[in-house]
């Protein structure tokens, strides 16, 4: 039987920018709650027990409060909030990250969708914590540049001139209190004892995101060639995460452009080195709507039901 699918939050960011990458699918079988009726806990209540996936496209609380309201055993769970992504009991749903990481997901009643700044962080620091390169207790920090969606509904709205909102405008740098929700995330899937110092920043643009990881070499006594080697080695293969050239000196992408992937599932990975090899950064590059949220979202689905292999994108389609 065709795989029923309700997605809690359908109207929103990240719900409708999974609902535009399952557009044309038909091996699955989208049911859709009535609009009016999209906050009415009964009649979520009956969708939510009756799908085979629910994908939580919700705030935390309101992602907690639907986690509650599922009773049928055989519904499984992707949640697309921050709310369980340290969750004992949930998998954590980035299926290139290690060996184990799609049988994980294959096999989990409950999956955590990550972060879209924590997905660029991690997917530079695990291979390489993993690789024994990294030790899991370097002070690290994590730098972070984020299209204005990143900030949901409330962000995109005072951008596109329905309201206002104390991070819009062309550039704002935030979370400077030096806590946000993404550290522990990072810590713990980025194989780390602690949480990272992660600086985040938004800017005028609609969706397309950076990660920067800058590294003094001399206290790790490794170079930045060894390090693009153990990403590159981890991730050969992998369709949706590219890892860029290495050119020491002479850099093989010297202008990095946040929105190069967007509409994508995909993400790319780079390593610079300085001249005399004192210095490398590391940095991602990805859609925080895509590889970043609705993306991975559907990916994980399709690891979940086993649909992987079919070959989609997990990209918008054109025209869509
Ligand atoms: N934006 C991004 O880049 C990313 C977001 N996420 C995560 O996805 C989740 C959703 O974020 P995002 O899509 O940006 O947020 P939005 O605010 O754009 O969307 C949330 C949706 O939930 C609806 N909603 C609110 N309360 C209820 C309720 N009680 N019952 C049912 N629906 C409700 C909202 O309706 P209404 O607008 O009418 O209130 C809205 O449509 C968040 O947890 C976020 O952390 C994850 C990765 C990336
Ligand atoms: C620009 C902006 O506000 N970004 C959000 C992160 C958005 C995101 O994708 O993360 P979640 O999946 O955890 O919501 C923030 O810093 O909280």
């Amino acid at each position: 039987m065709t795989p029923r699918i309700f997605i809690d939050g359908e109207a929103g960011t990240t719900g409708l920018q999974i609902r535009a990458r399952l557009e044309g699918r038909t091996d699955l079988d989208l049911l859709s709650i009535d609009l009016a009726r999209r906050k009415d806990p009964e009649a979520r209540r009956e969708l939510l027990n009756s799908a085979e996936v629910a994908i939580l496209c919700l705030h935390d609380d309101v992602a907690r409060e639907a986690v509650a309201m599922i009773e049928n055993p055989a519904t499984r769970v992707l949640d697309a909030s921050s709310a369980h992504r340290t969750a004992e009991g949930w998998a954590y749903g980035f299926p290139e990250l290690t060996r184990q990481s799609r049988d994980e997901i294959r096999a989990a009643r409950l999956v955590s969708n990550p972060g879209c700044y924590a997905t660029g962080a991690i997917a530079l620091l695990r291979p390489l914590t993993n690789a024994g390169l990294l030790p899991p207790d370097f002070p690290l920090s994590v730098q972070g540049f984020s299209g204005y969606s990143g900030g949901g509904r409330a962000l995109v709205d005072a951008h596109e001139g329905r309201g206002e909102h104390p991070m819009a405008g062309p550039f704002k740098s935030y979370a400077l209190s030096l806590t946000h929700k993404h550290q522990p995330e990072m810590a713990r899937h980025g194989g780390l004892t602690q949480p990272p110092l992660f600086t985040p920043h938004v800017g005028g643009w609609r969706q397309g995101m950076l990660v920067q990881i800058p590294l003094h070499l001399g206290p790790l006594g490794v170079t930045a060639a060894r390090l693009h080697e153990a990403l590159a080695d981890h991730y050969a293969g992998e369709r949706f995460v590219r890892v860029r050239p290495f050119e020491g000196g002479q850099p093989a992408d010297p202008i990095l452009d946040p929105q190069i992937l967007n509409g994508t599932n995909e993400l790319e990975l780079f390593v610079y080195a300085s001249p005399g090899g004192e210095h490398a950064l590391l940095v991602s590059r990805l859609d925080n709507l895509g590889k970043g949220a609705s993306g991975a979202a559907v990916q994980n689905l399709d690891v979940m039901l086993g649909l992987e292999g079919a070959g989609h994108s997990y990209g918008v389609p054109e025209g869509v």
